[in-house]
């Protein structure tokens, strides 16, 4: 597209404007009034659409009621409070057992101490209890009294010791050896249970006084008392830091929990909602536009067609006997064709194309601003139908089985006529009977005199095939003179004489051509017998040096073998490449201009050059005029027609003039047909000149040119 700021020249008004690249102003409006209609899924809550559609709704009300209370502040600060509250219950209970095992372990170290010294007391009071002598006891109550007193002692909590109970005892443990000690030698011979109780008893004293050493250094009482009162308030502090840590952490999973639930529940309703949508605007075996959606969009169409007078058309298909093949091969199978009719109708119709199937084995397929006239119109709809036609017959391969179907197919136009839906769907079926009529497999147009017309287009275009085939074209050479009057060169023009109608006027079956694409091989042949003729002017004075104006359409220099195809013929005929020169029109360059521009050079470094036909009908891009390898700009006839009498046209006329010298271009008027129009434009600087006043179109140029005279009323410069 335009790559730099495009001016246009409207041929009414002479006003810039800019180069869209839309074709219509309404692309937008289209695109949001479609995006409204079909996109929208509130209204569905409006209009239930079948029991799928209400089921479907049913469950995204409920979820979005759900949803709603989860937006709503106080449910979610309800859920929030109990949600904490539970976690802090939990919090609580886990943290007592934490609070028991986080207390120091000097302090319970301590009590498990105390509870060993206790025992060993004990044992040791029963010891002296049993020890005797013979008979005799031994006294021993200074010692039972010092353990008595220890033993009351111990029994009181740890902060009734005012020394240190470790040394204490030890002193304790002392004596006690001492005393046995002294016995030792007495006892020998006394009973065997006393001597065994003594090392015993050693033994454990040994034991025990490790323990109390190490009791003694680690932590006197006090220390131990100051220790549990730093432990009960640190685990204290600790617990209330986990509990206010969990709170907040069971708040935040809380919350996070309450978002996932949200999301979920939202997730699950725009699932809903989509599934809705689905049900409602597509066919659920296809996935086609179904019949409410091609209502939508055909009403909407219809508004816009009348209202920019633009020309569309409704194709109804109906499968020939899917009936028999349902009944036949199943249900199931049926199914599988209709998906694969589906398929093959997106494969084959124009993108911008909608496709609905309405039921059973009926599709319809819209086609939107497809020609300026009914008559174009009809044309693209029915090479659209052809189009898919050929799809359909091809043979399908279904569940391993070769199967054939054909359709039959309706087409209705429609306009700025303002048609009804519901008409215009009624005509398009109608259309469609009669070619089950017609004896199915075919089309028809639901208007007789379109599909007389279509059919007179049908016919023609056989009799161009014959035509081409048959040799019934022929060139005729319209000559162009510069300012002097001297031939410069010639425009080749193609004739068709029909071996029934006689001649055919050009704009009858060109456009037919273009729209065929049997402008192919006709531009082929122009080509070819130009430059036969081009090599035959070289051979005689009259002629030689004199350019030849082909015009190529721009389908046939779009064409991929376009420069070959040139190349070729010029190859063959040996006519100068230097005086080949090729008319384009402006239209060309609206599509991919940079590829346009490439061919464009490469058929110059061979030797061609170009001119711009009807220069200023179309968007004329000074951008693109600087970049072409261009050589003449011609002035439309349309222009020149009224040179004298429409002020915008003359303004024209000169603009186009003035362009062209300003880029170094030749200015060639065509269409000229008065001496006054011929003036005017001579004497606004036009370099070169083509019309009925200089010359008709001829078959022999040579001739024309020899047995020329001098037409009347033209200029003396002219004339010399
Ligand atoms: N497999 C399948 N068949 C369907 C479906 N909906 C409707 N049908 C069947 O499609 C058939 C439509 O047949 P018709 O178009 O009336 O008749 P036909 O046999 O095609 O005859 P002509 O149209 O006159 O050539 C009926 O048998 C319906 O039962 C569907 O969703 N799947």
């Amino acid at each position: 597209m335009p790559c730099g700021p495009d001016i246009g020249l409207n041929s009414a008004t002479l006003q810039p404007r800019a180069v869209t690249g839309f074709r219509h102003d309404r692309s937008a409006p289209a695109a949001f009034e479609d995006l409204r209609h079909c996109f929208d899924a509130r209204s569905l809550a409006r209009e239930p659409c079948g029991l799928f559609c209400r089921q479907a709704g049913d469950v995204t009300n409920v979820l979005s009621r759900l949803t709603r209370y989860f937006r709503s502040p106080a449910y979610l600060l309800m859920g929030l409070v109990l949600s904490m509250s539970i976690a802090g219950v939990w919090l609580l209970v886990t943290n007592v057992t934490q609070i028991r095992a986080s207390l120091p372990i000097e302090v319970l170290h301590r009590d498990r101490e105390l509870a060993d010294l206790l025992y060993e007391v004990s044992r040791l009071e029963a010891l002296l209890d049993r020890v005797r002598l013979g008979d005799t006891e031994i006294d021993n109550r200074d010692l039972r009294l010092a353990v008595g007193e220890v033993r009351i002692r111990l029994s009181d909590r740890p902060g009734a010791f005012g020394g240190d109970l470790g040394r204490e005892l030890e002193s304790l443990h002392g004596r006690i050896h001492t005393t046995l000690a002294a016995l030792d030698s007495t006892l020998r011979g006394s009973s065997p249970a006393i001597l065994r109780a003594i090392p015993a008893y050693f033994d454990d004293v040994v034991a025990q006084r490790r323990a109390l050493r190490a009791l003694s250094i680690s932590a006197s009482d006090a220390t131990m008392a100051q220790a549990a009162e730093q432990g009960d308030a640190l685990s204290r502090l600790y617990s209330r830091t986990t509990v206010v840590i969990g709170l907040l952490g069971a708040f935040g999973l809380s919350l996070l929990q309450l978002l996932n639930l949200q999301r979920r529940v939202i997730r699950r309703q725009e699932a809903a909602e989509k599934e809705v949508r689905q049900l409602s605007f597509f066919d659920p075996l296809t996935g086609l536009a179904n019949r409410r959606t091609l209502t939508e969009r055909l009403r909407h169409a219809l508004a816009v067609h009348a209202r920019q007078h633009l020309h569309g058309a409704l194709l109804f298909i109906d499968l020939d006997h899917f009936k028999t093949l349902n009944e036949t091969r199943g249900h199931a199978f049926g199914d599988q064709l209709l998906r694969e009719v589906a398929r093959r109708l997106v494969d084959c119709v124009p993108d911008a194309a909608t496709i609905a199937r309405l039921g059973g084995d009926e599709f319809v397929v819209m086609l939107e601003d497809i020609g300026p006239t009914p008559e174009a119109a009809a044309r693209q709809a029915e090479s659209v139908a052809r189009a898919i036609l050929d799809a359909l017959n091809q043979t399908y391969l279904l569940a391993d089985d070769e199967t054939h179907s054909t359709p039959s197919i309706g087409i209705a136009l429609f306009d700025a006529q303002g048609e009804q839906v519901d008409e215009l769907l009624k005509r398009a079926d109608l259309a469609m009977y009669q070619a089950k009529e017609a004896g199915r497999n075919t089309l028809r147009f639901f208007d007789p005199v379109i599909q007389q017309r279509v059919r007179e287009q049908s016919e023609l275009e056989a009799d161009l095939r014959r035509g081409l085939r048959d040799g019934q074209f022929s060139l005729r050479y319209q000559a162009q003179f510069d300012r002097e009057g001297r031939a410069v060169g010639a425009e080749a023009l193609v004739r068709w004489r029909h071996p029934f109608k006689g001649m055919v006027p050009p704009a009858d079956f060109i456009p037919l051509a273009e729209s065929s694409g049997l402008i192919l091989p006709l531009g082929r042949w122009v080509m070819r017998a130009a430059c036969r003729e081009l090599k035959a002017w070289q051979l005689h004075d009259a002629t030689r040096g004199l350019t030849m104006a082909v015009n190529v359409s721009a389908r046939q220099f779009r064409h991929s073998d376009f420069v070959a195809e040139v190349e070729a013929v010029l190859h063959e005929t040996g006519a100068p490449p230097s005086l080949l020169k090729l008319e384009i029109t402006e239209s060309l360059l609206l599509e991919d201009a940079d590829e346009v521009i490439a061919r464009m050079r490469c058929l110059r470094q061979l030797g061609v050059s170009f001119a711009i036909d009807d220069f200023g009908t179309g968007y004329s891009s000074l951008a693109y005029l600087k970049r072409l390898p261009l050589s003449q700009l011609k002035i439309d006839r349309s222009f020149v027609r009224d040179v004298l009498t429409d002020s915008n046209d003359a303004a024209i006329a000169r603009t186009v003039i003035g362009l062209g010298r300003s880029l170094g271009l030749q200015v060639v008027g065509e269409g000229v047909e008065t001496a006054e129009q011929h003036a005017f434009l001579l004497s606004h600087g036009c370099d070169a000149f083509q019309g009925f006043l200089l010359g008709k179109p001829v078959p022999d140029l040579r001739d024309a040119l020899l047995a020329r005279t001098l037409p009347a009323g033209t200029t003396a410069s002219v004339l010399s």
